[in-house]
């Protein structure tokens, strides 16, 4: 499918009102999801303690179908996923690669091995080293939906997101959100994973055009913190110290919640979800970061792809329609996101937070809906 006879390729950069009329009380605020689908193999001790589903957009997938805003009528969250496994693929049946199946390639499934190390993690090193022993095709440009999206997330885990790729996203999307993880991980003769600064990869020169950009802690010192945010917001996600996001004149540190973690897999990608959830629900960036916290510590608290209970959910979505106001005018939308602390903001976390201490009494009180293992201690 050649580039040039895209429609995209005529879209300037100011075109991009028209694509917000196009949207504004539409349907839909759909999304585009870029990045596969990988096998997760979970180690401890030298012994595999746990094979999972995995890759971002698993993870994004099942927060996005929890959390995002939907009509009644939509049988499932509005978004579309465009992602790359092998014919080994031992996930084809598991709810996020079903309702949005992968595209089959020749190559094996991307699949990584994760050594967990002995000592408890501490809130910012590094809890395991990550080798990639398969790696799937990349996605192209050409892969994408010949479409125009509300919104796009760019969660590659092992390069499959090219840079061409970013920057038809760009050009499809209104707005786009990028995990750091899909632009510096690079690796080693071995498969380890390792990071290279941003600024040497063809992706910095997109960063104007990209409206979050995502880092952990260990991945900040690479993304460069202070250039990356005079030219989009960036949130660096601190584990269970939660969330800061940094801006071209601003900044704001947002508080997590609690969780037992048994499993960190899935963290960021649930609280990038989360985030871009509570975008959509018309929530200012920082509030939608609470958001992010609250997916991120349901992700650390079970093994794998979380499950969500149904009470929870009901509970989250009834405290978004209490404390938001229509989205007849999303905050996805490059022209007028407000990044700033809203003046309900403490009350939003207190709420969440009450729903975290209702579920962990049930939990508590039916083990049955337990977590279903645990990685990170002996
Ligand atoms: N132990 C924890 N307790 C509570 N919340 C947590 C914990 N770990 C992670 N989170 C939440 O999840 C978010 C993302 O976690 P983290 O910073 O560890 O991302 P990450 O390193 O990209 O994760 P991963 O690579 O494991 O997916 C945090 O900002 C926080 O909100
Ligand atoms: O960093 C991790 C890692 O690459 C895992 O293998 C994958 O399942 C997660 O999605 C990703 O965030």
């Amino acid at each position: 499918m050649p580039l040039a006879a895209e429609p995209d390729d005529a879209l300037e950069e100011g075109d991009n009102q028209q694509l917000l009329l196009a949207t504004k009380g539409g349907p839909a605020l759909e999304g585009l999801v870029v990045g596969s689908y990988c096998h997760d193999v979970l180690i401890r001790g030298g012994r595999v303690v746990g094979e999972t589903l995995g890759g971002a957009a698993a993870f994004v997938s099942n927060v996005l179908d929890a959390a995002s805003p939907r009509e009644e009528e939509q049988e499932a969250a509005p978004f579309v996923v465009v992602s790359k496994v092998g014919r080994d693929f031992a996930y084809a049946s598991e709810p996020a690669p079903a309702r949005r199946p992968p595209l089959l390639c020749a190559s094996p499934t991307t699949s990584f091995h994760a050594q967990f190390s002995e000592a408890a993690a501490s809130a910012h090193a590094p809890d395991r080293e990550l080798r990639r022993v398969r790696a799937c095709d990349p996605i192209y440009p050409a892969d994408l939906p010949d479409r125009r999206f509300a919104y796009g997330l760019a969660v590659g885990v092992a390069g499959e997101v090219l840079p061409e790729t970013l920057e038809r996203m760009i050009r499809l999307c209104r707005a786009v959100l990028v995990d750091a993880q899909a632009l510096i991980r690079a690796f080693d003769g071995d498969g380890a994973v390792c990071h290279v600064s941003l600024e040497d990869t063809p992706y910095a020169r997109l960063l104007p055009r990209v409206a979050f950009l995502k880092a952990s802690s260990e991945e900040a010192p690479y993304v460069g913190v202070e250039t990356a945010r005079r030219r989009c917001c960036v949130i660096v996600t601190e584990g269970r110290d939660g969330c800061r996001l940094c801006w071209d004149g601003g900044e704001a540190r947002v508080a997590p919640f609690p969780a037992v973690q048994v499993d960190p897999t899935g963290a960021g990608d649930s609280f990038l979800a989360g985030f871009a959830a509570g975008l959509l629900w018309g929530l200012s960036a920082t509030d939608a970061a609470l958001l992010g916290n609250f997916f991120g510590a349901a992700a650390v608290s079970q093994v794998g792809v979380p499950t969500f209970h149904p009470k929870m959910l009901q509970a989250v979505k009834e405290i978004l329609e209490d404390k938001t106001t229509k989205r007849s005018s999303p905050c996805i939308n490059g022209t007028t996101f407000t990044l700033e602390k809203s003046n309900m903001h403490d009350e939003l976390h207190t709420a969440l937070q009450e729903t975290v201490r209702l579920m962990s009494e049930q939990q508590q009180a039916d083990p049955a809906n337990g977590n279903g293992g645990d990685i990170c201690s002996t």
